[in-house]
Protein backbone atom coordinates (compact mmCIF):
# COMPACT_ATOMS: atom_id res chain seq x y z
CA UNK A 1 0.00 0.00 0.00
CA UNK A 2 1.44 3.75 -0.33
CA UNK A 3 1.47 5.01 2.66
CA UNK A 4 1.78 8.69 0.48
CA UNK A 5 -1.83 7.99 -0.70
CA UNK A 6 -4.20 10.56 0.97
CA UNK A 7 -7.26 8.96 2.07
CA UNK A 8 -10.49 10.53 0.44
CA UNK A 9 -13.49 10.78 2.57
CA UNK A 10 -17.53 11.95 2.43
CA UNK A 11 -16.65 15.54 2.76
CA UNK A 12 -14.00 15.12 0.07
CA UNK A 13 -16.71 15.20 -2.37
CA UNK A 14 -18.23 18.84 -2.98
CA UNK A 15 -21.59 17.63 -3.78
CA UNK A 16 -21.88 15.06 -0.84
CA UNK A 17 -21.02 18.16 1.88
CA UNK A 18 -23.03 20.25 0.24
CA UNK A 19 -25.93 18.09 0.25
CA UNK A 20 -25.32 17.53 4.17
CA UNK A 21 -25.61 20.85 4.23
CA UNK A 22 -29.45 20.94 2.50
CA UNK A 23 -30.57 18.10 4.85
CA UNK A 24 -29.68 19.99 7.78
CA UNK A 25 -30.74 23.54 6.30
CA UNK A 26 -34.12 22.28 6.17
CA UNK A 27 -33.73 21.10 9.97
CA UNK A 28 -32.93 24.61 10.29
CA UNK A 29 -35.70 26.34 8.40
CA UNK A 30 -38.23 24.18 9.95
CA UNK A 31 -37.12 25.40 13.52
CA UNK A 32 -37.44 28.87 12.38
CA UNK A 33 -40.46 28.32 10.71
CA UNK A 34 -41.88 27.80 13.79
CA UNK A 35 -40.05 30.50 15.78
CA UNK A 36 -41.58 32.82 13.60
CA UNK A 37 -45.23 31.50 12.50
CA UNK A 38 -47.20 33.21 15.30
CA UNK A 39 -45.45 36.48 15.21
CA UNK A 40 -48.33 37.50 12.00
CA UNK A 41 -51.00 36.07 14.27
CA UNK A 42 -50.35 38.55 17.10
CA UNK A 43 -54.17 40.48 16.29
CA UNK A 44 -55.60 37.12 16.33
CA UNK A 45 -54.40 35.65 19.32
CA UNK A 46 -55.74 38.74 20.81
CA UNK A 47 -58.80 37.79 19.25
CA UNK A 48 -59.39 34.47 19.86
CA UNK A 49 -57.73 34.05 23.52
CA UNK A 50 -57.68 37.85 24.79
CA UNK A 51 -53.87 38.10 24.73
CA UNK A 52 -52.43 41.59 25.66
CA UNK A 53 -49.06 43.13 24.22
CA UNK A 54 -47.52 41.65 27.48
CA UNK A 55 -49.23 38.04 27.07
CA UNK A 56 -47.98 38.06 23.31
CA UNK A 57 -44.17 39.08 24.31
CA UNK A 58 -44.21 36.62 27.20
CA UNK A 59 -45.39 34.00 24.90
CA UNK A 60 -42.24 35.01 22.31
CA UNK A 61 -39.52 35.13 25.59
CA UNK A 62 -40.33 31.86 27.05
CA UNK A 63 -38.57 30.22 24.13
CA UNK A 64 -35.88 31.44 25.75
CA UNK A 65 -36.31 30.48 29.62
CA UNK A 66 -34.52 27.28 29.32
CA UNK A 67 -31.36 27.92 27.46
CA UNK A 68 -30.89 31.47 29.90
CA UNK A 69 -32.00 30.35 33.36
CA UNK A 70 -31.42 26.35 32.63
CA UNK A 71 -28.36 27.26 30.68
CA UNK A 72 -30.11 24.12 28.42
CA UNK A 73 -27.49 26.09 25.37
CA UNK A 74 -24.65 25.54 27.45
CA UNK A 75 -25.48 21.89 28.35
CA UNK A 76 -26.96 21.08 25.19
CA UNK A 77 -22.95 22.27 24.12
CA UNK A 78 -21.38 20.12 26.58
CA UNK A 79 -23.46 17.34 25.62
CA UNK A 80 -22.44 17.55 21.86
CA UNK A 81 -18.84 17.67 22.70
CA UNK A 82 -19.08 14.65 25.10
CA UNK A 83 -21.76 12.66 23.00
CA UNK A 84 -21.26 14.03 19.18
CA UNK A 85 -23.67 15.06 16.75
CA UNK A 86 -25.62 12.47 16.08
CA UNK A 87 -27.07 11.54 19.64
CA UNK A 88 -27.53 15.17 20.96
CA UNK A 89 -28.94 16.42 17.46
CA UNK A 90 -31.67 13.61 17.56
CA UNK A 91 -32.27 14.25 20.93
CA UNK A 92 -32.74 18.13 20.66
CA UNK A 93 -34.73 17.90 17.10
CA UNK A 94 -37.16 15.18 19.09
CA UNK A 95 -37.47 17.96 22.34
CA UNK A 96 -38.01 20.77 19.22
CA UNK A 97 -40.93 19.04 17.18
CA UNK A 98 -42.33 17.41 20.71
CA UNK A 99 -42.66 21.63 21.77
CA UNK A 100 -43.90 22.38 18.59
CA UNK A 101 -46.95 19.44 18.78
CA UNK A 102 -47.17 20.22 22.74
CA UNK A 103 -48.10 24.21 20.98
CA UNK A 104 -50.08 23.74 18.37
CA UNK A 105 -52.48 21.58 20.92
CA UNK A 106 -52.66 24.41 23.05
CA UNK A 107 -54.18 26.52 20.68
CA UNK A 108 -56.82 23.98 19.27
CA UNK A 109 -60.41 23.32 20.05
CA UNK A 110 -59.32 19.90 20.62
CA UNK A 111 -57.60 21.32 23.58
CA UNK A 112 -59.99 23.95 24.49
CA UNK A 113 -63.05 21.44 24.69
CA UNK A 114 -61.94 19.75 27.78
CA UNK A 115 -58.91 18.06 26.45
CA UNK A 116 -55.99 16.17 28.26
CA UNK A 117 -54.75 19.19 30.60
CA UNK A 118 -57.11 21.80 30.22
CA UNK A 119 -58.50 21.32 33.39
CA UNK A 120 -54.75 21.41 35.13
CA UNK A 121 -54.08 24.06 33.39
CA UNK A 122 -56.97 25.85 34.58
CA UNK A 123 -56.73 25.41 38.06
CA UNK A 124 -52.74 26.82 38.13
CA UNK A 125 -52.16 30.75 37.70
CA UNK A 126 -56.03 31.63 37.58
CA UNK A 127 -54.84 34.89 35.70
CA UNK A 128 -53.40 33.45 32.55
CA UNK A 129 -56.29 31.58 29.64
CA UNK A 130 -55.24 28.07 29.99
CA UNK A 131 -54.21 28.51 26.36
CA UNK A 132 -51.57 30.64 26.69
CA UNK A 133 -50.27 28.51 29.85
CA UNK A 134 -50.12 25.15 27.54
CA UNK A 135 -48.69 27.08 24.49
CA UNK A 136 -45.95 28.45 27.12
CA UNK A 137 -45.12 25.18 28.33
CA UNK A 138 -44.77 24.23 24.28
CA UNK A 139 -43.02 27.12 23.28
CA UNK A 140 -40.49 26.56 26.18
CA UNK A 141 -39.92 22.59 25.13
CA UNK A 142 -39.81 23.87 21.99
CA UNK A 143 -36.81 26.65 22.64
CA UNK A 144 -35.23 23.61 24.92
CA UNK A 145 -34.83 21.32 21.65
CA UNK A 146 -34.07 24.59 18.76
CA UNK A 147 -31.27 26.45 20.33
CA UNK A 148 -29.23 23.09 20.82
CA UNK A 149 -29.90 21.98 17.73
CA UNK A 150 -28.98 24.95 15.97
CA UNK A 151 -25.66 24.42 18.25
CA UNK A 152 -25.44 20.93 16.60
CA UNK A 153 -26.22 22.18 13.36
CA UNK A 154 -23.69 24.58 13.68
CA UNK A 155 -20.76 22.04 14.77
CA UNK A 156 -22.05 20.30 11.36
CA UNK A 157 -21.10 22.80 9.18
CA UNK A 158 -17.68 22.95 10.65
CA UNK A 159 -17.10 19.74 10.19
CA UNK A 160 -17.53 19.45 6.87
CA UNK A 161 -16.56 22.74 5.81
CA UNK A 162 -13.60 23.62 7.75
CA UNK A 163 -10.34 24.32 5.70
CA UNK A 164 -13.07 24.49 2.86
CA UNK A 165 -15.43 27.41 2.28
CA UNK A 166 -16.71 27.50 5.78
CA UNK A 167 -18.28 31.53 5.66
CA UNK A 168 -20.09 30.40 2.48
CA UNK A 169 -21.42 27.28 3.50
CA UNK A 170 -22.49 29.40 7.33
CA UNK A 171 -23.94 32.19 5.29
CA UNK A 172 -25.71 29.61 2.87
CA UNK A 173 -26.90 27.51 6.16
CA UNK A 174 -28.16 31.25 7.77
CA UNK A 175 -29.82 31.67 4.03
CA UNK A 176 -31.98 28.15 4.27
CA UNK A 177 -32.77 29.06 8.29
CA UNK A 178 -34.22 32.78 7.11
CA UNK A 179 -36.59 31.01 4.30
CA UNK A 180 -38.10 29.28 7.10
CA UNK A 181 -38.50 32.72 8.77
CA UNK A 182 -39.93 34.32 5.35
CA UNK A 183 -42.12 31.38 4.54
CA UNK A 184 -43.80 31.76 8.35
CA UNK A 185 -44.55 35.42 7.34
CA UNK A 186 -45.93 34.60 3.94
CA UNK A 187 -47.88 31.53 4.87
CA UNK A 188 -49.10 32.03 8.16
CA UNK A 189 -51.72 34.53 7.76
CA UNK A 190 -52.64 32.80 4.47
CA UNK A 191 -53.28 29.78 6.45
CA UNK A 192 -55.22 31.31 9.13
CA UNK A 193 -58.12 32.08 6.58
CA UNK A 194 -57.94 28.05 5.67
CA UNK A 195 -61.34 26.69 5.71
CA UNK A 196 -60.16 24.38 8.44
CA UNK A 197 -59.64 26.68 11.25
CA UNK A 198 -56.93 29.37 11.98
CA UNK A 199 -55.49 27.01 14.01
CA UNK A 200 -54.13 25.61 10.78
CA UNK A 201 -51.25 27.81 11.10
CA UNK A 202 -49.77 26.61 13.78
CA UNK A 203 -50.48 23.01 13.09
CA UNK A 204 -48.69 23.46 9.88
CA UNK A 205 -45.79 24.69 11.47
CA UNK A 206 -45.72 21.63 14.08
CA UNK A 207 -45.94 19.22 11.06
CA UNK A 208 -43.05 21.11 9.55
CA UNK A 209 -40.82 20.86 12.43
CA UNK A 210 -41.63 16.89 12.98
CA UNK A 211 -40.90 16.40 9.59
CA UNK A 212 -37.62 17.53 9.82
CA UNK A 213 -36.45 15.03 12.66
CA UNK A 214 -36.98 12.70 9.97
CA UNK A 215 -34.61 14.62 7.96
CA UNK A 216 -32.37 14.90 10.57
CA UNK A 217 -32.64 10.87 10.51
CA UNK A 218 -31.16 10.43 7.25
CA UNK A 219 -28.21 13.16 8.10
CA UNK A 220 -27.29 10.71 10.96
CA UNK A 221 -26.34 8.04 8.28
CA UNK A 222 -24.54 10.18 6.34
CA UNK A 223 -22.46 11.46 9.44
CA UNK A 224 -22.20 7.67 10.54
CA UNK A 225 -20.28 7.13 7.40
CA UNK A 226 -17.65 9.76 7.49
CA UNK A 227 -17.46 8.90 11.23
CA UNK A 228 -16.37 5.79 9.94
CA UNK A 229 -14.24 6.92 7.14
CA UNK A 230 -12.03 9.34 9.63
CA UNK A 231 -11.77 6.85 11.86
CA UNK A 232 -11.66 3.27 10.56
CA UNK A 233 -11.53 1.80 13.45
CA UNK A 234 -14.52 3.37 15.28
CA UNK A 235 -13.07 2.86 18.12
CA UNK A 236 -12.10 6.39 19.17
CA UNK A 237 -15.72 8.15 19.36
CA UNK A 238 -16.34 11.54 19.20
CA UNK A 239 -16.87 11.95 22.82
CA UNK A 240 -14.77 14.29 24.73
CA UNK A 241 -14.46 14.99 28.37
CA UNK A 242 -15.53 18.01 29.35
CA UNK A 243 -13.04 20.37 31.89
CA UNK A 244 -14.69 22.81 34.01
CA UNK A 245 -11.05 25.16 32.17
CA UNK A 246 -13.49 24.77 29.09
CA UNK A 247 -15.53 27.15 29.71
CA UNK A 248 -13.23 29.42 32.11
CA UNK A 249 -10.75 29.62 29.23
CA UNK A 250 -13.71 30.74 26.99
CA UNK A 251 -13.98 33.44 29.68
CA UNK A 252 -10.29 34.11 29.86
CA UNK A 253 -10.39 35.39 25.86
CA UNK A 254 -11.10 38.71 25.31
CA UNK A 255 -11.91 38.37 21.84
CA UNK A 256 -14.58 35.32 22.72
CA UNK A 257 -16.12 37.83 25.38
CA UNK A 258 -16.48 40.49 23.20
CA UNK A 259 -17.79 38.41 20.16
CA UNK A 260 -20.60 37.11 22.43
CA UNK A 261 -21.66 40.64 23.99
CA UNK A 262 -21.98 41.66 20.21
CA UNK A 263 -24.09 38.44 19.44
CA UNK A 264 -26.47 39.53 22.74
CA UNK A 265 -27.18 42.59 21.29
CA UNK A 266 -26.90 42.44 17.75
CA UNK A 267 -29.75 39.63 17.62
CA UNK A 268 -31.63 41.59 20.32
CA UNK A 269 -31.94 44.20 18.53
CA UNK A 270 -32.82 41.96 15.84
CA UNK A 271 -35.02 38.77 16.26
CA UNK A 272 -37.77 40.54 19.36
CA UNK A 273 -37.99 43.19 16.52
CA UNK A 274 -38.66 40.84 13.84
CA UNK A 275 -41.50 39.04 15.90
CA UNK A 276 -43.33 42.52 16.00
CA UNK A 277 -42.63 43.99 12.75
CA UNK A 278 -45.38 42.43 11.09
CA UNK A 279 -48.10 44.31 14.07
CA UNK A 280 -45.87 47.35 14.19
CA UNK A 281 -46.46 47.83 10.24
CA UNK A 282 -49.89 47.49 10.55
CA UNK A 283 -50.14 50.18 12.95
CA UNK A 284 -47.74 52.93 11.71
CA UNK A 285 -48.62 52.42 8.35
CA UNK A 286 -51.76 51.42 8.61
CA UNK A 287 -51.40 48.51 6.40
CA UNK A 288 -53.61 45.02 6.48
CA UNK A 289 -51.97 42.05 8.14
CA UNK A 290 -50.87 40.57 4.70
CA UNK A 291 -49.40 43.31 3.29
CA UNK A 292 -47.28 44.08 7.01
CA UNK A 293 -46.64 40.37 6.39
CA UNK A 294 -45.13 40.82 2.83
CA UNK A 295 -43.06 44.09 4.28
CA UNK A 296 -41.55 41.62 7.39
CA UNK A 297 -40.32 39.05 4.82
CA UNK A 298 -38.31 41.35 2.95
CA UNK A 299 -35.63 41.08 5.70
CA UNK A 300 -35.05 36.82 5.82
CA UNK A 301 -35.47 37.01 1.95
CA UNK A 302 -32.71 39.37 1.57
CA UNK A 303 -30.21 37.61 3.70
CA UNK A 304 -30.78 34.66 1.65
CA UNK A 305 -29.33 36.48 -0.96
CA UNK A 306 -26.59 38.55 1.44
CA UNK A 307 -25.69 36.21 3.74
CA UNK A 308 -23.67 33.83 1.56
CA UNK A 309 -22.89 36.50 -0.81
CA UNK A 310 -21.15 38.12 2.31
CA UNK A 311 -19.76 34.68 3.49
CA UNK A 312 -17.89 34.21 -0.13
CA UNK A 313 -16.69 37.87 0.18
CA UNK A 314 -15.34 36.66 3.87
CA UNK A 315 -13.82 33.31 2.67
CA UNK A 316 -11.90 35.18 0.06
CA UNK A 317 -11.29 38.73 1.08
CA UNK A 318 -11.52 38.23 4.83
CA UNK A 319 -12.56 41.60 6.73
CA UNK A 320 -15.15 39.70 8.99
CA UNK A 321 -14.14 42.19 11.96
CA UNK A 322 -14.67 45.18 9.83
CA UNK A 323 -18.01 43.83 8.64
CA UNK A 324 -19.25 43.31 12.19
CA UNK A 325 -18.81 47.00 12.67
CA UNK A 326 -20.62 48.09 9.17
CA UNK A 327 -23.47 45.33 10.15
CA UNK A 328 -24.07 46.83 13.86
CA UNK A 329 -23.94 50.41 12.57
CA UNK A 330 -26.37 49.86 9.84
CA UNK A 331 -28.88 48.23 11.68
CA UNK A 332 -28.77 51.24 14.50
CA UNK A 333 -29.54 53.63 11.64
CA UNK A 334 -32.58 51.40 10.68
CA UNK A 335 -34.28 51.49 13.75
CA UNK A 336 -33.89 55.46 14.19
CA UNK A 337 -35.41 55.51 11.41
CA UNK A 338 -38.38 53.43 11.83
CA UNK A 339 -38.38 55.39 15.05
CA UNK A 340 -38.38 59.09 13.72
CA UNK A 341 -39.11 58.69 9.95
CA UNK A 342 -41.74 57.63 7.60
CA UNK A 343 -39.12 56.35 5.08
CA UNK A 344 -40.50 53.38 3.12
CA UNK A 345 -40.68 50.33 4.98
CA UNK A 346 -40.16 48.34 2.08
CA UNK A 347 -36.44 49.68 1.74
CA UNK A 348 -35.72 49.95 4.97
CA UNK A 349 -36.37 46.26 5.46
CA UNK A 350 -34.01 45.52 2.58
CA UNK A 351 -31.38 47.52 4.29
CA UNK A 352 -31.79 45.60 7.73
CA UNK A 353 -31.72 42.26 5.56
CA UNK A 354 -27.61 43.33 4.49
CA UNK A 355 -26.82 44.60 8.20
CA UNK A 356 -28.41 41.00 9.36
CA UNK A 357 -26.34 39.24 6.58
CA UNK A 358 -23.25 41.59 7.60
CA UNK A 359 -22.97 40.18 10.86
CA UNK A 360 -24.06 36.59 10.69
CA UNK A 361 -22.09 35.97 7.90
CA UNK A 362 -18.92 37.17 9.87
CA UNK A 363 -19.24 36.11 13.40
CA UNK A 364 -19.91 32.20 13.54
CA UNK A 365 -17.07 31.37 11.69
CA UNK A 366 -14.91 34.14 13.48
CA UNK A 367 -15.67 32.04 16.13
CA UNK A 368 -14.09 29.00 14.88
CA UNK A 369 -10.96 30.79 14.88
CA UNK A 370 -11.02 31.47 18.25
CA UNK A 371 -11.57 28.12 19.54
CA UNK A 372 -10.42 24.57 19.15
CA UNK A 373 -13.08 22.67 17.16
CA UNK A 374 -13.54 20.03 19.69
CA UNK A 375 -15.06 23.14 22.15
CA UNK A 376 -16.54 24.58 19.37
CA UNK A 377 -20.02 23.00 20.53
CA UNK A 378 -19.43 24.37 24.00
CA UNK A 379 -18.33 27.63 22.59
CA UNK A 380 -21.81 28.27 20.70
CA UNK A 381 -23.59 26.68 23.08
CA UNK A 382 -22.43 29.67 25.62
CA UNK A 383 -23.18 31.86 23.13
CA UNK A 384 -26.54 31.21 22.42
CA UNK A 385 -27.44 31.15 26.37
CA UNK A 386 -25.82 34.55 26.80
CA UNK A 387 -27.80 35.59 23.47
CA UNK A 388 -30.88 34.04 24.70
CA UNK A 389 -30.87 36.55 27.70
CA UNK A 390 -31.47 38.95 25.65
CA UNK A 391 -34.29 37.23 23.25
CA UNK A 392 -35.99 36.40 26.43
CA UNK A 393 -35.84 40.63 28.10
CA UNK A 394 -36.71 42.30 24.63
CA UNK A 395 -39.96 40.78 23.23
CA UNK A 396 -41.33 41.01 27.40
CA UNK A 397 -39.64 44.36 27.33
CA UNK A 398 -41.40 45.78 24.16
CA UNK A 399 -44.44 44.11 25.25
CA UNK A 400 -44.56 46.06 28.26
CA UNK A 401 -43.28 48.80 27.07
CA UNK A 402 -45.98 49.16 24.83
CA UNK A 403 -48.73 48.40 27.19
CA UNK A 404 -47.13 50.94 29.31
CA UNK A 405 -46.96 53.68 26.56
CA UNK A 406 -50.74 53.15 25.19
CA UNK A 407 -53.68 52.90 26.14
CA UNK A 408 -55.57 49.42 25.93
CA UNK A 409 -57.80 48.92 23.03
CA UNK A 410 -56.64 52.28 21.07
CA UNK A 411 -55.41 52.14 17.98
CA UNK A 412 -52.92 52.35 16.15
CA UNK A 413 -50.36 51.24 18.52
CA UNK A 414 -47.42 53.86 18.78
CA UNK A 415 -44.34 51.94 18.82
CA UNK A 416 -41.35 54.56 18.96
CA UNK A 417 -40.30 54.23 22.76
CA UNK A 418 -39.67 50.35 21.77
CA UNK A 419 -37.70 51.22 18.79
CA UNK A 420 -35.44 53.33 20.49
CA UNK A 421 -34.49 50.25 22.94
CA UNK A 422 -33.87 48.27 19.64
CA UNK A 423 -31.84 51.65 18.15
CA UNK A 424 -29.78 51.37 21.73
CA UNK A 425 -28.85 47.71 21.73
CA UNK A 426 -27.25 48.35 17.99
CA UNK A 427 -25.30 51.31 19.42
CA UNK A 428 -23.70 48.53 22.23
CA UNK A 429 -23.45 46.15 19.32
CA UNK A 430 -21.15 48.43 17.55
CA UNK A 431 -18.86 49.23 20.36
CA UNK A 432 -18.46 45.55 21.19
CA UNK A 433 -17.59 45.03 17.66
CA UNK A 434 -15.13 48.08 17.28
CA UNK A 435 -13.66 46.17 20.86
CA UNK A 436 -13.46 43.15 18.72
CA UNK A 437 -11.59 44.35 15.87
CA UNK A 438 -9.19 46.10 18.13
CA UNK A 439 -8.32 42.93 19.89
CA UNK A 440 -7.82 40.84 16.97
CA UNK A 441 -5.02 43.01 16.31
CA UNK A 442 -3.67 42.03 19.83
CA UNK A 443 -4.77 38.04 19.78
CA UNK A 444 -3.77 37.16 16.15
CA UNK A 445 -6.77 35.20 15.44
CA UNK A 446 -6.73 36.86 12.04
CA UNK A 447 -10.54 37.87 11.84
CA UNK A 448 -10.10 40.27 9.10
CA UNK A 449 -7.57 37.44 6.87
CA UNK A 450 -9.33 34.98 4.71
CA UNK A 451 -10.84 31.81 5.96
CA UNK A 452 -8.43 29.39 4.58
CA UNK A 453 -5.17 32.01 5.66
CA UNK A 454 -5.88 30.54 9.76
C1 LIG B 1 -27.23 31.36 13.98
C2 LIG B 1 -28.15 32.41 14.49
N1 LIG B 1 -29.12 31.83 15.36
C3 LIG B 1 -29.14 32.09 16.65
O1 LIG B 1 -28.36 32.89 17.10
C4 LIG B 1 -30.12 31.40 17.54
N2 LIG B 1 -29.54 31.26 18.83
C5 LIG B 1 -31.40 32.18 17.70
C6 LIG B 1 -32.42 31.75 16.77
C7 LIG B 1 -33.76 32.34 17.13
C8 LIG B 1 -34.65 32.41 15.93
N3 LIG B 1 -34.85 31.22 15.29
C9 LIG B 1 -28.81 33.16 13.34
O2 LIG B 1 -29.95 32.85 13.04
O3 LIG B 1 -28.16 34.03 12.76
Amino acid sequence: MNTNTVKKSLKDSVITRWAMLLLVGFVLAANYYFYDALSPLKSTLTKEFGFSNTDFGLFLSVYSIPNVFLLMAVFGGIILDKLGIRRTGFMFVAFMAFGALVTAYGASDMYSNNGVGYAFMSSIFPGYSPELKMMLLGRFLFGLGAETSIVVISKIIVKWFKGKELALAFGVKLGLARIGSALAFYLSPILIKSETGWTTAIWFAAFFVTSSLLVFIIYMMFDLKLDKQVKPDNSVSESNEFHISDITDLLKNRSFIYVTLLCLTFYSAVFPFFSFSADFFLNKFNLTLEQSGKISLLMPLGTVIFTPLFGFLVDKYGKAATLMIYGSLILTMVHLAFAFTTLSPYVLMVVLGIAFSLVPASMWPSVAKMVDEKRIGTAYGFMFSVQNLGLWAFPLLTGVILDYTNVEGVKPIDYTYSMVMFASLGILGFIFALLLKREDKLSGYGLNLPSNSK
